[in-house]
């Protein structure tokens, strides 16, 4: 089972996983010298990674790369790169390494083998994956009608370019292997619609139905939840 952290505000559980992330990344450093996490992108992760940006870290000392990405310029509106660097990747925790998924090839599909070259070499595992939801039980962009979600659940590489059934823009995705490659996984569920989907996802079933099951019904890695009204 998850520990999870419940928050009547989703301010103050913002808050409080940006305190607990920033004991990992002290703790990763003071044992191996470096602190890997993954970022994910959407509306949920903004006021977390304001927060962190402020910690005491030795941030030369942290490398940041993403859960998914949107195959879209960092420049633009969509762009998870672009949040990342608008509110992690400022003042001291600009000196933080980041390995982006994007690159330079037309479409996702062409610049998956790129992108698996790039997040081959950080140090595996990482730290921390930090997973949102979407309401269809989603994590990453491990969609569940998309048709590269049995992919995505069962390779062996560490990305997975996928075509939303019902979002704009390819993605790259960490895989399942990729996100259970790591050390503490950590979620935000923000109001109710969601919490009753995570409700539904740890009552067990098919992790194809809702592909959050990936990280809630597994035993080889801690996860924490923080859950806010
Ligand atoms: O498409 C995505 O959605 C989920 C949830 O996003 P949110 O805006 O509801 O917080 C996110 O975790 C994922 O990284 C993103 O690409």
């Amino acid at each position: 089972m998850p520990t999870e952290h419940l928050f009547v505000d989703g301010a103050l559980a913002a808050a409080d996983m940006a305190r607990r992330i920033a004991v990992v990344l002290g703790d990763a450093i003071a044992a191996r010298g470096v602190a890997t996490i993954a970022l994910s992108g959407g509306r949920s992760p903004r006021p977390v990674l304001e927060a962190l940006s402020g910690a005491a870290l030795e941030w030369d000392k942290v490398v940041v790369t993403l859960v998914d990405e949107r195959w879209v310029a960092a420049d633009h509106a969509d762009s998870n790169e672009r949040l990342v660097r608008e509110t992690l990747l400022q003042g001291a925790a600009a000196k933080a390494r980041f390995v982006g998924m994007k690159n330079d090839a037309a479409d996702a599909y062409a610049g998956q083998a790129a992108c698996e070259t790039a997040l081959a070499e950080l140090p595996w595992p990482l730290d921390i994956v930090l997973l949102g939801m979407g309401e269809d039980g989603h994590t990453a962009s491990l969609f569940p009608e998309a048709k590269e979600l049995a992919e995505g659940l069962s390779t062996h590489a560490l990305t997975v370019a996928v075509t939303p059934p019902a979002a704009p823009h390819q993605r790259m995705s960490l895989s399942a292997r990729a996100i259970l490659k790591s050390r503490h996984i950590f979620l935000q569920i923000g109001g109710a619609a969601k919490k009753a989907v995570y409700d539904r996802a740890l009552a067990g079933g098919p992790v194809e139905e809702l592909p959050i099951r990936v990280a809630l019904c597994q035993h080889g890695v801690s996860v924490e939840v923080w859950i806010s009204e």
